[in-house]
């Protein structure tokens, strides 16, 4: 049995959070649940600018919201001096109403729509990550009728397989994100952009995947834009102030996997660049990254409630809990592993192998299958490690099954910062047929 992040257990075998009792909360709060340990948020995203800082590099550490975005989140992170990737007007406008600094906000996306993009002139964003010729002709009217200037990065596809699920691959040649770098789209982009009166190119941008464990990919994107940088500065004369080398960096789900510290991508990506404009006589830019799950995923839990539980002699024991696929659609749809323990014995011996279903109407709709637990009745509780990042964010109503509420917990005091969809909720936008 291994803890994740923060978590301790008590004297009564109970699961601690950022201080306070698992079992506590649940009674509080009810289940399912996610509960954050912000103090370990906050040390991540420490850790990164502290990095930047000890190399001395000009950075911007921009949280990718699509982990997990709520106004509290933000808050945070606007605490802790962080900038912020949305990728979307609904990612903004909380981002606004969160009162984050719009000029640390950053705009991704593959089809930001105009009204997303007005919004985004409006409210003078940071900058825009263009990521197509329609984006960057959309952008031209808005800015050329405004008359404002908005400053923007170039999202470039440098060619490069990370090794990750293929669903969340996208520094690829075959991808649907960005302008490649090898075929002349991603030039021909440049000179649009410098062509445009309003639109003020910052330089450029890639994110290679998601879920990394390797720090290759990393250095190989940022040698080969380095070296088209160098090509386009003798032709053009353009050289981008900011290169930023997107996120992607990988985190333990399980003992089997073996993610190396996240200071350490930064380190190598920046010694690439290093090596790269000294190789060309070009000044270092400033590195800007945008990592998402490294900053909040392993702050994360969700606690459920065992209910029913089917022998399938010889072959499983499946425990059915109060939620599945509706609050974690990862083991679904990426085949993704989490390691769990009962909260409420979490010091006990494992004693059987079970598999844990979700209580949705889907064979699909299993969170962790042959998981090692201590004997468990139905009303113990089940703690799911490390689901801070793509848990809340991708949550969904099927079955009409309302959304858990989210807790912040931090030096032995919890907080609720997103209250529990109710019935109401979930018909609060059906019209009457009749
Ligand atoms: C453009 C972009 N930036 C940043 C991220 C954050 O990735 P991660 O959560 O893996 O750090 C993603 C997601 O893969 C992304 O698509
Ligand atoms: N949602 C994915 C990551 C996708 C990242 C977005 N580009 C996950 O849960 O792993």
């Amino acid at each position: 049995m291994h803890l994740h992040g923060t978590a301790v257990i008590n004297d009564k075998g109970h699961l601690m959070i950022g201080g306070v009792s698992t079992i506590d909360m649940v009674k509080q709060y009810g289940t399912p649940l996610y509960v954050y340990d912000t103090a370990l948020i906050r040390e991540r995203a420490r850790g990164f600018k502290e990095t930047f800082q000890e190399l001395g590099v000009k950075a911007e550490v921009a949280y990718a919201s699509k982990a997990f975005s709520s106004i509290a989140i933000f808050q945070l992170m606007k605490e802790e001096g962080l900038s912020l990737d949305v990728v979307s007007g609904g990612e903004l406008y909380t981002a606004l109403k969160a009162e984050f600094p719009s000029e640390r906000i950053h705009f991704n996306g593959n089809n930001k729509s105009r009204d997303e993009l007005l919004m985004a002139v409006k409210n003078n964003i940071g900058c825009i990550v263009v990521d197509n010729f329609h984006e960057l002709r959309l952008i031209s009217g808005i800015t050329g009728e405004m008359k404002q200037h908005v400053k923007v990065l170039l999202r470039v596809t440098p060619g490069i397989e990370a090794h990750t699920h293929d669903y969340i691959l996208t520094g690829q040649e075959d991808s649907k994100f960005g302008f490649d770098l090898q075929n002349g789209q991603a030039e021909e982009a440049m000179k649009q952009s410098l062509e445009s009166e309003y639109i003020d190119l910052l330089g450029l941008h890639c994110h290679i995947g998601s879920q990394i464990f390797e720090t290759t990919g990393f250095n190989l994107a940022a040698k080969k834009i380095i070296e088209k940088v160098a090509e386009w500065k003798s032709a053009y004369g353009f050289i981008p102030r900011v290169i930023n080398l997107g996120g992607g960096f990988g985190i333990r789900y399980t003992q089997e996997d073996d993610p190396i510290p996240p200071g350490q991508y930064v380190k190598e990506m920046i010694n690439a660049v290093k090596g790269e404009t000294a190789r060309f006589g070009l000044e270092m830019p400033e590195i800007w990254i945008e990592p998402g799950r490294s900053l909040v995923g392993d702050a994360g839990t969700s606690l459920y409630t065992i209910g029913s539980s089917k022998e399938v002699p010889n072959i499983r024991k499946y425990l059915a809990v109060d939620g599945g696929m509706s609050d974690n659609i990862r083991p679904a749809l990426y085949s993704a592993k989490y390691e769990a323990v009962i909260a409420n014995k979490a010091g006990a011996d494992p004693q059987e192998t079970v598999s844990i279903a979700g209580k949705c109407c889907e064979s699909g709709d299993m969170l962790i299958w042959d998981l090692p637990l201590p004997e468990s009745e139905a009303g113990d509780i089940l703690a799911v490690f490390c689901t801070g990042a793509y848990g809340y964010s991708m949550a969904n109503n099927y079955n009409r099954i309302p959304r858990p509420p989210v807790v912040f917990t931090e030096n032995g005091k919890s907080k609720l910062v997103i209250r529990r969809e109710t019935y109401d909720d979930l018909i609060t936008l059906d019209q009457l047929l009749t």
